[in-house]
């Protein structure tokens, strides 16, 4: 019996999951960058959200489950700052003998880490990440930035066993946003000893990653269907196309469907 908010993914439904994670507790490989799976949860017309800032659940309690379960089965989870500011999120596995949630210390919980080039997150008393890494129910974010961050933000970091990674010489600069190439975060995870990641999202970050040029560095893609509609004005999964490519969108391999409650799970390869 599941208690103190903890899921339950069973054992049957785990086993459908399987050649789409990282493999249990493999070796580091010399890929460079780690196991990627991207995952998240999308209406029918591919939205994730009603409006950009805007959280909204989609997931049912069953694929909510097994999105815990995936979380436990990868060394961290990111996000943008984007998805961050939105939805206060906590970022940490809430399935049953989990360290944190009845297993001990923190094993099998990920590393949260967010992208916020721009410094744009405002760490507070209220940020969910740092009270559950203070209370020892997750770990302690990191954050991948272009810019030195505020002493209050680091101070509040700092205090839980969080840390900012300053990427600023690998940083560009356009239309006034910044951005880091994928492959550069990717290799800077790997070097702090990251072998698995899950990305959730959210908009901006699955689009550039579904891209044709990024989508080379995703492994596994787990998508959580919800049957409805968010309708017009949500943010949406819709990556850009490449016109001087053969292939103007990326497009999944060894796709397997499973049903969990009223969702589908889709799951697929992209890596080559
Ligand atoms: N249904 C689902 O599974 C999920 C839904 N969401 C939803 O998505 C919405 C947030 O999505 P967005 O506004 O698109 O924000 P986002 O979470 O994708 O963050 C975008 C920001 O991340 C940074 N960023 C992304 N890629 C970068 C790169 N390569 N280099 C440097 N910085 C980079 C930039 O500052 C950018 O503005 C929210 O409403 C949230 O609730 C978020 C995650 C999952
Ligand atoms: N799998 C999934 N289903 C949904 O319906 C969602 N809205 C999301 N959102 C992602 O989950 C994060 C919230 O996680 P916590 O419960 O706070 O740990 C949110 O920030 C999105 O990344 N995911």
């Amino acid at each position: 019996m599941a208690s103190r908010g903890e899921l339950l993914y069973p054992e049957d439904d785990r086993v459908f999951l399987e050649p789409y994670l990282p493999v249990l507790n493999r070796q580091s490989t010399d890929s460079g960058i780690p196991f990627v799976t991207l995952t998240f949860a999308t209406s029918l017309d591919s939205a994730l959200s009603l409006a950009p800032g805007v959280q909204t659940a989609l997931s049912g309690p069953q694929s909510k489950a097994m999105t815990h379960y995936l979380r436990c089965r990868h060394d961290a989870i990111m996000v943008g700052v984007g998805t961050a500011v939105a939805d206060n999120p906590s970022l940490n596995c809430r399935i049953q003998g989990v360290g944190g949630y009845g297993g001990e210390g923190l094993n099998g919980q990920p590393r949260p880490v967010v992208v916020d080039p721009q410094g744009r997150w405002q760490l507070t008393s209220e940020t969910k990440i740092l009270n559950l890494a203070r209370q020892g129910r997750g770990k302690a974010p990191w954050i991948v930035t272009a810019k030195t961050p505020s002493a209050e933000n680091a101070k509040l970091l700092e205090e839980v066993g969080g840390c900012y990674i300053v990427l600023g010489s690998q940083a560009q600069m356009s239309e006034g946003k910044t951005s880091i190439a994928w492959l550069d975060i990717l290799r800077t995870i790997k070097e702090t000893g990251i072998e698995s990641i899950m990305i959730e999202g959210g908009g901006v970050i699955i689009n550039s990653l579904l891209s044709v040029e990024n989508a080379d560095l995703i492994n596994s893609v787990i998508v959580t269907i919800a049957p409805t509609w968010l309708g017009q004005g949500g943010v949406v999964v819709s990556p850009p196309r490449s016109e001087g490519s053969s292939l103007p969108v990326a497009r999944l391999q060894r796709t397997k469907w499973q049903q969990l409650g009223d969702d589908v799970v889709l799951c697929g390869t992209l890596k080559a």
